[in-house]
């Protein structure tokens, strides 16, 4: 057991980036930062985390094949010491969630939930886990903006969209690329009930339609600067998902590098939302 096992098996920049989100989500909806509103980058890094250890509990049987190198695998942390790991860190957002308001802290409540439920099962349910990870990933633009009350909920509507397809998009691709790890460990996803070809079509819509719903924000709130530069995004991430249109094998998906060319435009994204939001 090591430290840097306690800390890598979190994710640590996926957790430190949702927490930053969380607080692009506030910026955006009300056009300034206060010190009460970092708590919900804490919240969501320690709820994050929770997820990405847990996540990695209920996958050791396809992580053997798919993520050797991850703590739990490698032998670094045992199950049972990351179950406890996982508590602590979903007790500690929850806790430091009551300190919110009683929207963010229901939205703190049910994700967890989710994510529990993400690891024990959804995974392994064709699309529904999909969904569940678009969902939770597009939810912390909403809690950031419920910080604010329903209203700043209702002004990032159209960001969770553009990131709930865009998630999707991502989400089945990886689940092309993780085929054979996933059918040793149980799962059912996706690709294997459609095949990788179709996968990697539907893919490509989602991502145009993220793309769509992406010019949405121009004229109601962003002028010229975001117009220009979420352009610039939308060609990395049709790029992006267009790589998978080729594949037909798990091999191909990863190689093309359609996820981590469409990893590099949603954290391209964000910048361009935060950006836009001061400006
Ligand atoms: C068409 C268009 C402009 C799409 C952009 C969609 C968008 C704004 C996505 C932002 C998503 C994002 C970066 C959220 C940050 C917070 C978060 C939940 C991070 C969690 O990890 C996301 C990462 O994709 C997971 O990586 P991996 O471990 O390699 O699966
Ligand atoms: C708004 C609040 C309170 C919380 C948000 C919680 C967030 C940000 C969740 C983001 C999505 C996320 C990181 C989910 C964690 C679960 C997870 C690790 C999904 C991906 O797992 P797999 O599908 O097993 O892929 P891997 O092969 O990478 O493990
Ligand atoms: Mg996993």
């Amino acid at each position: 057991m090591s430290a840097s096992a306690f800390v890598r098996i979190t994710r640590p920049h996926n957790a430190v980036v949702a927490g930053l989100t969380a607080l692009v989500g506030y910026l955006i909806a009300t056009g300034t930062l206060t010190p009460p509103s970092l708590l919900l980058a804490v919240v969501v890094a320690l709820i994050t985390a929770g997820g990405n250890v847990i996540n990695d509990v209920y996958d050791v049987e396809i992580d053997r094949i798919n993520r050797p190198k991850r703590p739990i695998p490698a032998g670094e942390i045992s199950p049972a010491g990351a179950k406890a790991y996982t508590a602590a860190l979903f007790a500690g957002g929850l806790l430091v969630a009551t300190l919110t308001t009683p929207l963010c802290l229901a939205f703190a409540l049910a994700n967890s939930v989710v994510l529990i439920a993400y690891a024990v099962r959804l995974k392994r349910t064709p699309l529904l886990g999909n969904m569940a990870v678009a969902y939770l990933t597009a939810s912390v633009f909403l809690f950031g903006g419920a910080f604010a009350g329903i209203e700043g909920l209702v002004q990032n509507l159209s960001l969770a969209a553009i990131t709930f397809l865009a998630t999707i998009a991502r989400e089945i691709l990886k689940d092309a690329e993780d085929v054979d790890g996933d059918a040793a460990g149980g799962a059912r996803t996706l690709p294997m009930i459609i095949g990788i070809r179709r996968t990697g079509m539907l893919a490509f819509a989602c991502a145009c339609a993220a793309v769509l719903v992406s010019i949405l924000p121009f004229g109601d709130w962003w002028g010229l600067f975001y117009l220009a530069a979420i352009a610039v995004v939308d060609i990395v991430i049709l790029v992006g998902a267009s790589r998978g249109l080729r594949c037909t094998t798990s091999d191909c998906v990863r190689e093309s590098g359609a996820t981590s060319i469409l990893r590099i435009g949603m954290f391209a994204a964000l910048a361009v939302f935060a950006v836009a939001a001061v400006i």
